[in-house]
């Protein structure tokens, strides 16, 4: 028999600097998806764990990069412990850690919560993909920032299983391109429904979810092309407030908008940089599979642990040594986009200022918000 979520929690326990990092991180990232919080997103680490060490030791490196920019970015770590598969293939660190199709679940939920909390214990927050609605009742309360990702979009189990968590979830966009169920799945899984779910001791319930606080989407491009355009950004974040919405998406330099190649990762990102130092680009972050090593490796089914160490056994990422200067960029651009705001306010007000001088009749009109692209709206949470 498998421990149940409770008994796993209490083997391997969250402290309390580890939930406050976690209950903070999740308050920063809906301030930054609602364009309260100036900062930009960067959801930054390895496409999947397969080596504790090797997770741990990229968790120190990527926390002594991030700690330079908080003022700029706020930089999560990709922590994914189970990856959904087009076809056959290995899937991810719970449902096979030895790396070799025997399914030792017991071992994969331990190794998988331990390196969630040895990320947590580097300072380091945690994003993930949540794949099998069990495995999540095992780990949630590990993780900072959610996935559904593109194979799953449309699955309402899904959606229900992202309306009973608390931390924003993004919604990728489907493996062919399409938007709309991407933007399906945020309004459904951002309302109140009743869910079959297990709780803490694996006891089914019949749950009354609150709905996701921040439903969001993550363009990932796919089969019809990358996505991240200016004119596809802006639609999707319009559409997104016509819905109730107020999140801004969150940009995949990966995946689809870079076919996974992670030279063409580095083009993209470099041009997003570009695209966000301009305020009415609407995005509050990007994402970037990233490892120590760059490149990928497969294993060799008979010598699963002969491998290059911190080096994908999934889709191939960029080294942590490429992956330093694409961040000094983003947090260059976000303080840009920052200077560009702060200045177009200034200019508005003196705008408003003469305004007021020449037609003095006007006294006690409402100034209006000021016209930037990105302004603060309501925060998600209720
Ligand atoms: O992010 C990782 C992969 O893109 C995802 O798990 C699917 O991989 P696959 O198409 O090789 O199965
Ligand atoms: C599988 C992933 O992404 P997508 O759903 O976009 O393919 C991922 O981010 O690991």
């Amino acid at each position: 028999m498998l421990p149940t979520p409770a008994q796993l929690a209490s083997g391997i326990p969250l402290g309390i600097r580890t939930s406050t990092l976690v209950a903070d991180t999740r308050r920063q990232i809906i301030d930054i998806l609602t364009g309260v919080d100036r900062r930009l997103l960067v959801v930054c680490g390895p496409c999947s764990l397969h080596d504790p060490n090797a997770a741990i030791d990229y968790a120190q490196r990527l926390q002594l990069i991030a700690e330079v920019f908080t003022d700029d970015l706020l930089v999560v770590m990709r922590a994914y412990v189970e990856k959904p598969r087009t076809s056959l293939g290995w899937r991810g660190m719970v449902a096979d850690p030895g790396l070799i199709g025997t399914g030792e679940l017991r071992n994969g939920l331990v190794l998988a919560r331990a390196t969630l909390l040895g990320i947590l214990r580097e300072g380091m927050p945690t994003a993930t993909e949540f794949v099998d609605p069990t495995v999540a009742a095992y780990l949630h309360d590990t993780v900072c920032w959610g996935a559904i990702g593109a194979r799953t979009v449309e699955s309402p189990t899904h959606r229900q299983l992202a309306a009973t968590l608390s931390m924003p979830i993004g919604f990728k966009n489907r493996l062919d391109g399409a938007i709309p169920p991407a933007i399906n799945a945020a309004v459904t899984a951002g309302t109140e429904d009743h869910v079959l779910a297990l709780d803490s001791t694996g006891t089914p319930r019949n749950r009354l979810a609150a709905g996701n606080p921040c439903p969001h989407l993550v363009l990932r491009g796919g089969e019809s092309g990358p996505n991240y355009a200016p004119s596809i950004v802006t639609g999707v974040a319009e559409q997104m407030r016509e819905h109730g919405l107020p999140a801004l998406p969150v940009v995949d330099a990966a995946h689809g908008n870079s076919h996974k190649d992670p030279g063409q990762q580095q083009v993209v990102l470099a041009e997003l940089a570009g695209l966000i130092e301009d305020p009415a680009y609407p995005v509050a972050g990007v994402m970037i599979e990233s490892n120590i090593v760059g490149g990928r490796q497969d294993v060799d089914p008979g010598l699963p642990h002969a491998l290059v160490y911190g080096q994908s056994i999934t889709d191939a990422c960029i080294g942590l040594d490429d992956t330093r200067p694409l961040l000094t960029r983003l947090a260059q651009a976000s303080l840009r986009r920052h200077l560009q705001i702060k200045a177009r306010a200034r200019r508005n007000q003196t705008d408003r200022r003469s305004t007021r001088a020449a037609v003095p009749s006007r006294r006690g009109d409402s100034t209006g918000p000021d016209s930037v692209g990105i302004t603060a709206v309501p925060s998600c949470a209720r």
